[in-house]
């Protein structure tokens, strides 16, 4: 159909629209429209902060992206809008459009590398979202890919639910929510992952939203909830989160809904290119498009039709089939100045400053009511379910412990007491310190899995960061014993260490204690780097560092000042794994001398002193404790830095952010202009 004329009347008025259930296509416009106005106009009416619910309001909003030049490019430009309790705002465009930008925008989510400008008001006041303040379901579904659906929104039902509410009550929720979801059928079903088949692509969607609606929000952001959906799927999953918006506000990015799920929006935001198109009540946007020269074809999606008028990036193909098509560019500058010009647009403006006028109640962090103590005991056995069926978490690691130990002992086998088994047991027990435990880094890819999906949960506030940061520690611990106990005593038994259980014992515990620190410092990587190979390739740097200098492979007094020997000896965990070790192992246990110069006999704490050139002065105990120590520490260090970032991070934003008054001199506004460009900041 050829696009009519521009024949839009300027005082158009969305929000005196009728409402889009019972208006799905355009020959139904005229016929419901004067029942429906009253409706709408009381909706748009409602701006009073002070009753409960999140209203949030959104002016002349700018994102833009450094695009590695001196030069920004915009990707949102100059958007204002509103959403409000009891309403479901639905935000379509075309991909690449800017939506996820928009609700990571909204919701305090947005890149470092982005600079955000404009006003965001939550109940008339600015407040940085995040962390607890609103739920988000994502694009990616970062799930623990070994549980079960049961078991995942379980878990999580228990994180998140108040310690007042029973057990059987959190299950009760927790089945209810997964019927709604329609993954009754699938309940006992691993949500899988690569590798690992499980899931389909649109349960795990479903399983994500699930745990973000357990608790009902008040304020909620999806992101496509229903891509990888049927469109029956679609419609039941969007028509139980449309069922939940009393008292809640909902923001939900959607591609492509039928127009079943289109009847179920309140208020429709369609974007192009960064640039508002429309925004207003859903079922008044037919009538926008129909206005000005676009009207939907009989029997076509409404949401379909936006979306194909105001998707420019396959122009080419429609240059070549349809000659005399208005180019793309065209149709939308001319749906982005009518929109400018209309009243409707004065009317949300009208409505955004009322509503932030208004200041209402300061939306409270952290929805999680579950105690700290619940917190930590879930998110351990959670964590220990899931460390045992990964099997790349600790299984393997175990084999490869079991077939090194059979090396080391093979290698060492019988070491006996010989002179030349003085230097045989030192450089056993400098790979048992060193490199053992460097292999923990083969643990990392699950670690970076695990603060994925504790970033997510952190960010919607499901629990505290101290809670994961004691979880993480306690459930890792019974695998650490097993993995240093078996391989240990492999190796012990089968090179002859010094005989007793104690001397066993104490050198199982450093191998576990040095485990647990390099788990704790590849953790720390992880809260920093959370990049797969960066992170594998900064932990093997740092603790090729900390071999090199701690005091082996050069004696302490020839560490060369100040870096190796001052600070970064004392600094150090092997050192103290080494002496701990040697300690161990040497005091007690004489040797024949060096038949060619030294004395006949060498005792055991000479061999220490005049060697190793290992510190005396305190007990073997003491490196033990000093390595326990470190433990703390680093756990600390690793809870500081993941608090850190949570604050660290809205600070950088604010930061970023300039006032909108001074952002409207850098850029141009498309409404100013009479033919668009796109705006670039210099
Ligand atoms: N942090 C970023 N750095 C660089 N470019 C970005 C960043 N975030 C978004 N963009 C760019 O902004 C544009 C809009 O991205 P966005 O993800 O918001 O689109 P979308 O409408 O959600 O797309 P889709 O529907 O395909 O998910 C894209 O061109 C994207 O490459």
């Amino acid at each position: 159909m050829q696009p009519q004329v521009n024949n839009y009347q300027p005082s158009f008025n969305p929000t005196s629209m009728p409402n889009n259930s019972e208006m799905m296509i355009p020959l139904e416009v005229e016929t419901t429209s004067i029942a429906n106005n009253r409706a709408t106009s009381a909706v748009a009416d409602r701006t009073d902060t002070g009753s409960d619910g999140v209203f949030l309001t959104w002016e002349d909003l700018w994102v833009t992206v450094s695009d590695g030049r001196k030069s920004s490019r915009p990707i949102l430009q100059g958007l204002t809008g509103y959403a409000r309790p009891g309403e479901l705002l639905a935000i379509m465009g075309p991909s690449g459009c800017g939506k996820s930008t928009l609700l990571d925008a909204l919701a305090g989510r947005l890149d470092s590398n982005t600079r955000q400008n404009g006003d965001i008001l939550i109940n008339g006041r600015k407040q940085t979202l995040a962390y607890g303040t609103s739920a988000y379901v994502t694009q990616d579904d970062l799930l623990i890919t070994t549980l079960t659906v049961r078991e995942a929104v379980y878990y999580s039902a228990q994180l998140q639910l108040p310690n007042s509410m029973s057990m059987s009550e959190k299950r009760e929720r927790a089945e209810m929510i997964i019927r709604d979801m329609g993954l009754q059928d699938s309940v006992n079903t691993r949500i899988g992952g690569w590798g690992v088949k499980g899931l389909s692509g649109g349960q795990k969607r479903r399983v994500s939203i699930c745990i973000e609606i357990l608790t009902g929000p008040k304020l909620l952001f999806l992101d496509e909830p229903t891509s990888g959906l049927d469109s029956a799927a679609s419609y039941y999953v969007m028509s139980r989160i449309a069922g939940q918006k009393e008292g809640r506000t909902i923001i939900a990015s959607i591609h492509q809904p039928s127009s079943e799920v289109f009847g179920l929006f309140t208020n429709l935001f369609l974007l192009s290119s960064g640039r508002t198109v429309y925004f207003g009540p859903a079922g008044a946007a037919n009538e926008f498009f129909a206005l000005n020269g676009f009207p939907c074809p009989m029997l076509q999606n409404p949401s379909d039709h936006f979306l194909k008028t105001i998707n420019k990036d396959f122009d080419q193909d429609i240059e070549q089939g349809l000659r005399n098509k208005k180019p793309t560019e065209e149709v939308i500058n001319t749906l982005v100045k009518s929109y400018q010009s209309s009243t409707s647009y004065q009317d949300i403006q009208r409505q955004v400053a009322q509503i932030s006028k208004q200041e209402g109640e300061v939306l409270e962090k952290n929805r999680s009511h579950a105690s700290f103590l619940t917190q930590c005991i879930v998110l351990t056995r959670r964590s220990f379910v899931n460390m045992f069926r990964d099997l790349g978490y600790y299984w393997l690691r175990l084999a490869i412990y079991v077939t090194l130990a059979f090396g080391l002992g093979t290698i060492f086998y019988n070491v006996g007491s010989s002179y030349g088994s003085i230097q045989a047991r030192g450089s056993m027990l400098m790979f048992v310190a060193s490199f053992l435990t460097f292999m923990t880094i083969g643990g990392f890819p699950s670690f970076v899995e695990d603060m994925k999906v504790f970033e997510r949960e952190r960010l919607n506030g499901h629990y505290s960061s101290g809670a994961f940061v004691i979880a993480n520690a306690l459930s890792a611990m019974p695998y650490l014993i097993v993995v240093s106990l078996i391989p240990g005593a492999i190796t012990y038994y089968l090179t002859g260490l010094q005989q007793g259980f104690e001397h066993f014992m104490y050198f199982a515990s450093v191998l576990f204690t040095c485990m647990m620190l390099v788990e704790s410092l590849m953790m720390i990587v992880a809260g920093i780097v959370p990049n797969f190979l960066m992170g594998i390739i900064l932990g093997a740097g740092i603790q090729g560092l900390m071999i090199l200098g701690g005091g082996f492979f050069r004696l302490p007094k020839d560490l060369p000042k100040p870096f190796w020997r001052y600070p970064l000896y004392d600094i150090t965990f092997h050192k103290y794994a080494y002496q701990g070790l040697f300690k161990n192992e040497f005091i007690g246990l004489v040797f024949p001398g060096d038949e060619a110069r030294g004395p006949k006999i060498l005792k055991g704490e000479d061999v220490l002193r005049n060697m190793y050139q290992v510190e005396f002065g305190y007990s073997k105990w003491v490196n033990l404790a000093i390595l326990l120590g470190m433990v703390f520490l680093y756990r600390l260090l690793f809870f500081v830095i993941v608090t850190s970032v949570e604050k660290v991070k809205p600070a950088i934003r604010a930061f970023m952010s300039v006032p909108p008054k001074q952002t409207k001199q850098v850029m141009m506004n498309p409404s100013t202009t009479p033919e668009h460009k796109e705006p670039s900041i210099v």
